[in-house]
């Protein structure tokens, strides 16, 4: 799968380099490459922003050299089969990011995340290259970040998590938070009594019918008391079948 990041910070993207990901880039799973956006700029200050029309503070990013920088990436060439890229524009005015939008992102061929600075990218941007992309501002939630490139580091690592052989063990990507609309239930290990606090006593039974519904139990525990808007969301049968303990 490839992946292009266009920044005017590209070293803000140099974790991605690191362990899993960057295993998975050295491995050929992963193609990602981070574009400079000044590289597209012709003037000797490579200029990448301006005052913005109708007023108001900040600075709005000039049209020019983002659409010389989507252009360089040879969108419309893809093979009729792959369809557009997926162009992504990292935005507090984005739908929000959840694990099953990474799902769907994971089964493209061609991802391209455009990191915003300043106020935003010129609006036009995004409706020229709707011609060639398919256009997705989307956000990590509801806050705002100085830019793009934090939300890029995080979605790269959710969407390129999910490609065959990028993480080791496929099964634990089975039974995590989000999976199934729950929060995962929580895990321990050795050793079974610490500073007098115990394992509960039921992951030591060995018996895995019973573990399997106490995890259940903790799993639907947890979504209730943290987050009930994903409860709302959950079959009456799921929740008779737990015992909650509220
Ligand atoms: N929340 C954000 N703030 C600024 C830029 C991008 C953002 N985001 O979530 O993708």
């Amino acid at each position: 799968m490839r992946f292009d990041v266009i920044s005017i910070f590209p070293e803000y993207l140099a974790p991605l380099e690191l362990s899993l990901i960057g295993k998975a880039r050295q491995d050929g799973l992963v193609q990602l490459t981070v574009h400079d956006l000044r590289d597209f700029t012709h003037d000797r200050h490579r200029t990448v922003d301006d005052t913005p029309y109708g007023g108001g503070a900040g600075m709005v990013m000039k049209p020019e050299p983002w659409a010389q920088a989507l252009e360089s990436l040879k969108p419309g060439t893809e093979t009729l089969e792959a369809g557009q890229p997926v162009l992504v524009v990292p935005s507090p005015a984005g739908e929000v990011f959840t694990q099953a939008i990474a799902e769907e992102l994971a089964a493209e061929e061609h991802l391209v995340f455009a990191c915003g600075r300043y106020e935003g990218i010129d609006e036009r941007v995004l409706e020229w290259a709707a011609q060639n992309y398919r256009v997705r501002p989307m956000s990590l939630g509801d806050y705002v970040l100085n830019g793009g490139e934090v939300a890029v580091l995080a979605m790269v690592e959710a969407v390129a998590r999910l490609l065959p052989g990028v993480v080791g063990n496929p099964e634990s990507l089975i039974e995590e938070s989000h999976q199934d609309g729950l929060l995962e239930y929580p895990v321990y290990t050795k050793p079974s009594d610490w500073r007098d606090n115990q394992v509960p006593e039921v992951l030591l039974s060995g018996n895995h019918a019973k573990i399997a519904r106490f995890r259940r139990d903790e799993q639907l525990r947890r979504t209730a008391v943290r987050r009930p808007d994903l409860i709302a969301q959950l079959s009456v049968a799921e929740l008779n079948k737990a015992d909650l303990g509220l």
